[in-house]
């Protein structure tokens, strides 16, 4: 016997939302999907009329979702931005070339405009090559760095004012217990934003912050959105994975999980005293970080010296190359030139929940 749709429209349920456990029609569920995001979006002031943003687009399913999503908030509740899609080619053969074959097409199906960037172009690598040399254990991290300080390179090339992110409540919950496993303090406090950047960069913000990923692969898989659900052919962050498989596990004892350790990361906060990094500027590139020199130019110069573990091991021993080479003249080193940076957690590659939630759209059990 069919089950009626709780939010008492008449028509039959196809879908238990993961969040509340609402048996809801495919139209109700886009209503209140669509509403959560403006409500973050509104609630957090993320927008101002006239903001020029860019919607980092991967064409994987979070970011397709955004961008669908983005325009329609935009269209309907008159939020005055103009749009465009800003993806990074981070080199990386039968993955992202294909992905970006989804953004193009996007670009056409919603109207928006698109801008993309190549680490080629930025570095002189691609991940490929730099894989090459790294093997598969750190590519991850220098992804990570690169792609963070690309987006920002793109954006600034564009001349927008904001750059949103698919960031989703998953992965904040992720993040919180990475950094809670590894006792780093700095990112814990930070994590839980909505908006980063500080004073001279271009801010970053996640309408996803309280969106469950089950329900953007249920929404981009009703909507019948086109996007790329193959995972990253280099290997996934075994660390990340971990927390990963940790929280779907909590989440199967208590629906809840997700948005309860987001929750405890917003309340975190720090004793004083408690020695916190400062941000400064990267004495190389002249963009922010934490270190004299960032991340992205040590990362770039154990690359182009042929040194790829450079900047992966202890910092001490960065510090002493670093050291040692300004001591000595002769030394020209390659280093991005115009882009805001900072160290951040390595790169997420995608993952199996688009294909274990539609397994679950399947087999819909009210
Ligand atoms: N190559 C890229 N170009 C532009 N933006 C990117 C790129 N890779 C990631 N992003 C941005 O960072 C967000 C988080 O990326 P992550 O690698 O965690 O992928 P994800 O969670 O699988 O997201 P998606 O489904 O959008 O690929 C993406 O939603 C997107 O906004």
């Amino acid at each position: 016997m069919p089950v009626k749709c709780t939010a008492d429209c008449g028509r039959n349920a196809v879908l238990k939302r993961p969040k509340t456990g609402d048996a809801l029609c495919k139209e109700c569920f886009f209503r209140a999907f669509e509403e959560e995001v403006h409500h973050t979006i509104t609630a957090a002031k993320l927008f101002v009329p006239g903001d020029y943003v860019a919607i980092a687009a991967s064409g994987g399913k979070d970011s397709t979702v955004l961008a669908y999503v983005m325009k329609l908030l935009n269209d309907r509740y008159n939020y005055g931005l103009k749009l465009v899609l800003l993806s990074v080619d981070e080199g990386i053969t039968g993955y992202r070339d294909d992905s970006l074959e989804t953004v193009k097409r996007n670009e056409q199906q919603y109207g928006i405009p698109l801008k993309v960037v190549s680490y080629e172009e930025l570095y002189g690598w691609t991940m490929d090559r730099i894989v090459e040399q790294t093997g598969r254990r750190s590519n991850c991290t220098f992804c990570g760095v690169f792609r963070r300080q690309a987006l920002d390179r793109g954006a600034a090339l564009l001349g927008v004012d904001k750059i949103v992110t698919g960031h989703n409540a998953d992965d904040i919950a992720e993040t919180v217990l990475m950094n809670i496993l590894r006792g780093d303090v700095a990112r814990l406090q930070r994590c839980t934003a909505i908006v980063t950047g500080s004073e001279g960069v271009i801010s970053r913000s996640k309408p996803f912050k309280y969106t469950y990923e089950k329900e953007i692969v249920m929404y981009a898989y009703f909507k019948r959105l086109d996007y790329f659900s193959t995972e990253c052919i280099y290997s996934p962050n075994a660390y990340r994975g971990h927390a990963r498989v940790f929280l779907k596990d909590l989440e199967k004892v208590r629906a809840t999980s997700i948005i309860d350790v987001i929750h405890s990361g917003e309340s975190f906060s720090v004793r004083e005293g408690v020695k916190m990094p400062t941000q400064s500027i990267c004495e190389r590139c002249g963009h922010v970080s934490s270190q004299a020199v960032c991340k992205a130019c040590v990362l770039l110069e154990g690359l182009n010296k042929g040194k790829p573990r450079l900047g992966l091991g202890k910092s001490s021993k960065v510090e002493e190359h670093l050291a040692r080479q300004s001591t000595d003249s002769s030394g020209t080193t390659q280093t991005p030139t115009d882009a805001p940076h900072t160290a951040q957690p390595s790169h997420t590659p995608s993952r199996s929940t688009h294909s274990n939630t539609l397994r679950t759209l399947h087999s819909l059990d009210f």
